[in-house]
C-alpha cells in the first residue's frame, strides 16, 4: 500500500522496489541539501539510510533545512533529522551518526559497510574532494549538490566509467573565492530542489535505470526558473585519483590540499594588539555618546543594528571607496585632543580588517580606531540577549 504507488511504475516494479529495500545509501550532511534527499529517500523506502553530520540545530538553519523544528534547536542535525524521519516510515533502518567526516572517520564506516551511494550533503570544498577520493577507492557513485543563493548545481561523479571530481576540477579553488550559505546567503526551495534531484538521482541508481547524470552538469537558475545541462568533460585518464596512474592511493589531508577547513564554521582572526581592543561589555557603557561604525554589509545593517551606529561596509574601507565621505565623517566627530572611533560587525573579523585598513590611512588626523572584540555575536551574547544574531 505504502509504495503502490511508485510500484507500479515501470521504471520501478516490484523488483525495483526490493532492489530498494535491499540498498544502503549514506548521506553526508543533514542540512539544506541532506534534509530533503534524506526525506524522499525514506519515503521511497530505502532500506538503509546513514546520516552523518557533526553540527547542531540553529535558528538560522530552520528557512531550509526541512527535517528540523524549533523544539529541536540545539540538538545534534543526526538526532532530529532521525526523529522525523522515524515518524514518517519506520520500516527504513536510519542511522544517525554525529561525526565529522574526515579521512579517518569516512574511511572506516565505508570499509566497514558497503554502501550503493554517497550522497554529498555538505557545504564545503574539502569535504567534497574527501567524498569523491572516498568514493573513488570504493567504486561507490557520488551523487553530488550545491546550493547558494538563488542558483544551485548537481551531478552524479564516478558512475559506470564517468567522470570523478577530481576529472572535473583537479585543483581546488582558491579559498577566498568560495562563498558558503552563512555569508552570500540560500533561498530554501533552491536547497530544497537540488536535494530533492539528489534523490532521484539516488533512486535512479539503486534501481538500474537509465538517464542518470553522470558526465552532465545541472545547473539550475532559481531567478528564472530555468535548467540547463552542461556536458562535461569525460573521465580524465590523468586524473589524480581515477586515472591509469593514480597518484592519491590513500585519503589525504583534505583542510591541507583545499586551504580551508572542512566545516564553514567561521575562524576567529586575531590581527591587532591588545590596546586597539574593547571588550562587548566596555563597549555597551560607551556606545550611546560614541562614533561607531558597523562595517557590515548594508542589508546585514538593516536586518538589525545598533541605534546611533554608522553603516560603513568593510567592502568599501578595504577597497578604498567613499573615502571622502569617511574623511568628512570623521572630521565633522574630531575635537582637538584625539578622538576613539569603535568598528563593529558581525562576528568581529571585518572590523579588526578595518581598523587595520583605517588606522593606516587616516595615521595624519588624531583618531585612535579601536575594534569591538567577537562584534556583534559577543554583543548579544554578553551584553544584550534580545539582540538577533544571524
Ligand atoms: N565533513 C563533514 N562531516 C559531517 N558533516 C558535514 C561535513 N561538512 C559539512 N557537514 C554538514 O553539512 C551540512 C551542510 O548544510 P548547509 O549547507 O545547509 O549549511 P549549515 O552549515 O547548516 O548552515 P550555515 O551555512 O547557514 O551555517 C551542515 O549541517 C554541516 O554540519
Ligand atoms: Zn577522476
Amino acid at each position: 500500500m505504502r509504495y503502490s504507488r511508485q510500484m507500479i511504475m515501470p521504471n520501478v516494479r516490484v523488483n525495483g522496489q526490493i532492489f530498494f529495500k535491499q540498498s544502503k545509501v549514506i548521506i553526508i550532511g543533514a542540512g539544506g541539501l541532506g534534509c530533503p534527499a534524506a526525506l524522499y529517500l525514506v519515503c521511497a523506502g530505502i532500506g538503509e539510510i546513514t546520516i552523518v553530520d557533526y553540527d547542531k540545530v540553529e535558528l538560522s538553519n530552520l528557512h531550509r533545512q526541512i527535517l528540523h523544528s524549533e523544539e529541536d534547536l540545539n540538538q545534534a542535525k543526526v538526532d532530529s533529522a532521525y526523529n522525523k524521519l522515524k515518524s514518517i516510515n519506520s520500516d527504513v533502518k536510519i542511522i544517525p551518526i554525529h561525526l565529522h567526516a574526515n579521512s579517518i572517520t569516512i574511511q572506516q564506516l565505508i570499509t566497514q559497510n558497503k554502501y550503493d551511494v554517497v550522497v554529498d550533503g555538505s557545504d564545503n570544498v574539502a569535504t567534497r574532494y574527501l567524498l569523491n577520493d572516498v568514493c573513488v577507492m570504493n567504486n561507490i557513485p557520488l551523487v553530488s549538490g550545491s546550493a547558494l543563493q538563488m542558483e544551485g548545481q548537481l551531478t552524479v561523479y564516478h558512475y559506470k566509467g564517468g567522470p570523478c571530481y577530481r576529472c572535473v576540477f583537479p585543483d581546488p579553488p582558491p579559498p577566498q573565492a568560495v562563498t558558503n550559505c552563512g555569508d552570500g546567503g540560500v533561498l530554501g526551495p533552491v536547497c530544497g530542489t537540488i536535494g530533492t534531484l539528489q534523490a532521484l538521482e539516488t533512486i535512479k541508481i539503486i534501481s538500474g535505470s537509465a538517464g542518470v547524470l553522470s558526465g552532465q552538469l545541472l545547473l539550475f537558475d532559481g531567478s528564472s526558473t530555468t535548467f540547463r545541462n552542461v556536458k562535461l568533460r569525460g573521465r580524465n585518464p590523468k586524473c589524480a585519483i581515477c586515472g591509469e596512474n593514480p597518484t592519491v592511493t590513500k585519503l589525504i589531508d583534505y583542510e591541507q590540499f583545499c586551504q580551508s577547513s572542512a566545516h564553514d564554521k567561521v575562524i576567529n582572526i586575531d590581527i591587532l594588539e591588545a590596546d586597539e581592543q574593547v571588550e562587548a561589555k566596555e563597549f555597551s557603557k560607551i556606545v550611546s555618546n560614541a562614533l561607531v561604525l558597523d562595517v557590515r554589509p548594508e542589508v546585514e545593517y538593516q536586518m538589525c543594528s545598533i541605534p546611533g551606529t554608522i553603516n560603513f561596509p568593510y567592502s568599501d574601507i578595504e577597497k578604498g571607496h567613499r573615502m571622502e565621505k569617511l574623511n568628512d565623517l570623521l572630521n565633522d566627530k574630531l575635537t582637538e585632543v584625539e578622538y576613539n572611533v569603535y568598528v563593529l560587525c558581525r562576528r568581529g573579523n571585518d572590523s579588526q580588517r578595518a581598523v587595520s585598513c583605517l588606522k593606516n590611512r587616516f595615521s595624519h588626523i588624531p583618531v585612535k580606531f579601536y575594534n569591538i572584540k567577537g562584534g556583534l555575536h559577543a554583543y548579544s551574547r554578553l551584553v544584550d540577549p534580545q539582540f538577533p544574531v544571524y
